[in-house]
C-alpha cells in the first residue's frame, strides 16, 4: 500500500495494491505492521459504517473532544465520496486550513485522519456507503463540529449540498469556537 502525507500534519491517503483477475479484485486495506512501521495508529476500537441514498449528500464537519479524541480510518465500500479533513488543533501551524481527497471504491483508498481535526464528506454518487475504524469509542457527550459552508474554512465542496443533517446546519462556525486541546 501507498501511504501519501497530505498538507495537513498527521493526515494520509492511502491506495492499496490492488491485485485483479478473472475473478475481480483483492486489496489489502489495513496491515499493522506496514502502519506501524509509519506511526500510524494500529488500535481501533469500534467500527461503524453510514449509508447515504442521495448523491450531494453532506455530512460533518466532526470531531470528539479530549479525553476521546479520535483517529479515523475511512473509506467508500460503495460510490465515490469527496472526503476533508480540517485542522482544530491548538497551536498547529495549519490551524483552519483543510485538505480533500476523492475516496473511491473502485480504488479501495483509504483517509487515515488524524486527532484534533474535524472530519465530513460529500456523497458523489448515490448510494453511498462510508465505512470507518475508530480509535475512541463513541462519546456523544464529547461531540463537537464545524459548520461545512464556514466561510472562513472555504470548503469548495465539489456539488451542490442536496441532504445535510438539522445538527450539522446547527454547528458553529471557526471563529465563534476555541481550538481543540489533545
Ligand atoms: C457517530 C455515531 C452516531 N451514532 C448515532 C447517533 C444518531 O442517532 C445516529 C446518526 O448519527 P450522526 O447524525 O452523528 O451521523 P453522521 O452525521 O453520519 O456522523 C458521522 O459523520 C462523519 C462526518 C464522521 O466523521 C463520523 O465520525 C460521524 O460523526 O447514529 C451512534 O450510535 N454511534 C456513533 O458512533
Amino acid at each position: 500500500m501507498k501511504i501519501t502525507p497530505l498538507s495537513i500534519a498527521g493526515a494520509y491517503h492511502i491506495v492499496p495494491e490492488k491485485r485483479g483477475d478473472n475473478r475481480g479484485a483483492f486489496a489489502r486495506l489495513f496491515c499493522s505492521d506496514h502502519f506501524d512501521a509509519a506511526g500510524l495508529n494500529t488500535q481501533w476500537v469500534q467500527m461503524n459504517l453510514s449509508r447515504s441514498a442521495q448523491q450531494g449528500t453532506l455530512r460533518g464537519l466532526h470531531f470528539q473532544r479530549a479525553p476521546f479524541s479520535e483517529i479515523k480510518l475511512v473509506r467508500a465500500v460503495t460510490g465515490k465520496v469527496y472526503d476533508v479533513v480540517v485542522d482544530l488543533r491548538a497551536g498547529s501551524e495549519t490551524y483552519g486550513a483543510h485538505c480533500g481527497v476523492t475516496l473511491d471504491s473502485d480504488q479501495m483508498d483509504t483517509l487515515y485522519i488524524p486527532q484534533g481535526c474535524a472530519h465530513g464528506f460529500q456523497t458523489l454518487t448515490d448510494n453511498v456507503e462510508l465505512h470507518y475504524m475508530h480509535s475512541a469509542p463513541y462519546a456523544p457527550d464529547h461531540e463537537g463540529g464545524v459548520r461545512f459552508d464556514d466561510p472562513t474554512l472555504a470548503i469548495a465542496w465539489p456539488l451542490p449540498v442536496t441532504e445535510t443533517s438539522p445538527r450539522d446546519r446547527a454547528l458553529p462556525l471557526l471563529p465563534d469556537m476555541k481550538p481543540l486541546i489533545l
